[in-house]
């Protein structure tokens, strides 16, 4: 299990169970490891995604999915605070985090980065050496230990061990795209989050290399929660435990919103969907 020691504020943080209300009204019978209340994003005085509550299972992957615009990325980068930078960003209702709201004034945005972790679309390793690119992340949060030994330890995990312990001094820039894939994820998960954020983590990648993160995924949730936001619902069908389906609705002043439409178990979702939003899409007849 990730380590779960470090405090995400200078205070202790308020024990608050997560309720587990979801669009479509199915609830998980577990405790989340995150749960989202009603949360909406702002950029400026545009709302981009409306009214969202939806659980984020322990160990468990959780797809999001929907037409483009709909405000996936823009979900996910709420989880971790990565809205925060950019000018006239918002986020209103509670991001929980352990029954901890991520957005209160107290929490640290850096420690929240830390516990809850991100992999991009486009692989984008640092223009450094395999080696320093896993180190860095472990330097910088004066990790304890032997350095070898962790960074060993994350390209294991991330399935890539195997194919650069020989040439871990070499430029990370080197590598084939798969390759800087997975370095990113050891870069991710050397730091020990709780969480891993993915972004299309495949979409600039070819078939062998998406199989290969893809497994690797599946095999990391025993260790991690991951979410992952994708286009592809083939990917989220094998991929994921829990999908949460997107769609952007049109207000009586024409603006387009992000709404969850539904949030169920994967298999669920896709063979017996509750709302006819969701049907018509994973059936090819919208989006
Ligand atoms: N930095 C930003 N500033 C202003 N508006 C933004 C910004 N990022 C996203 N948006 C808008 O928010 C809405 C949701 O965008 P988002 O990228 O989250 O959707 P998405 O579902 O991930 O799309 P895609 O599948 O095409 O990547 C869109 O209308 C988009 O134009």
């Amino acid at each position: 299990m990730a380590s779960n020691d470090t405090e995400l504020t200078t205070r202790p943080s308020v024990a608050v169970q997560a309720a587990g209300s979801t669009a479509s009204g199915s609830v998980p019978s577990t405790a989340p490891v995150m749960q989202l209340n009603d949360v909406s994003v702002f950029y400026g005085s545009y709302e981009a995604v409306r009214g969202t509550s939806m659980p984020i299972q322990q160990n468990q992957v959780t797809a999001m999915i929907g037409p483009s615009g709909c405000g996936k990325s823009t979900v996910l980068r709420a989880l971790n605070r990565m809205n925060d930078p950019i000018p006239g960003a918002r986020v209103g209702g509670e991001v929980l985090f352990h029954g901890q709201n991520l957005y209160a004034k107290e929490v640290d945005p850096i420690q929240v980065r830390r516990r809850i972790g991100m992999v991009f679309q486009k692989p984008n390793p640092f223009p450094k050496s395999i080696f320093d690119n896993v180190a860095y992340g472990l330097r910088i949060n004066d990790i304890k230990g032997r350095l070898d030994d962790h960074v060993e330890e994350a390209l294991t995990r991330a399935a890539l061990w195997d194919e650069v312990k020989d040439k871990l001094r070499k430029s990370a820039l080197a590598l084939s795209g798969g390759q800087q894939q997975r370095l990113c994820i050891a870069r991710t998960i050397a730091v020990k989050p709780e969480v891993i954020l993915m972004d299309e983590p495949c979409s600039a990648l070819d078939p062998i290399a998406t199989a290969k993160i893809e497994d690797l995924m599946f095999e990391l949730a025993s260790d991690y929660t991951i979410v992952i936001v994708t286009h592809n619902m083939q990917q989220a069908a094998r991929v994921s435990h829990y999908t949460a389906f997107f769609t952007a609705e049109v207000d009586d002043k024409q603006v387009r919103h992000g709404r969850l439409v539904e949030f169920s178990q994967t298999g669920k979702l896709f063979t017996n969907p509750a709302d006819k939003r969701t049907e018509d899409y994973i059936t090819g007849r919208f989006g």
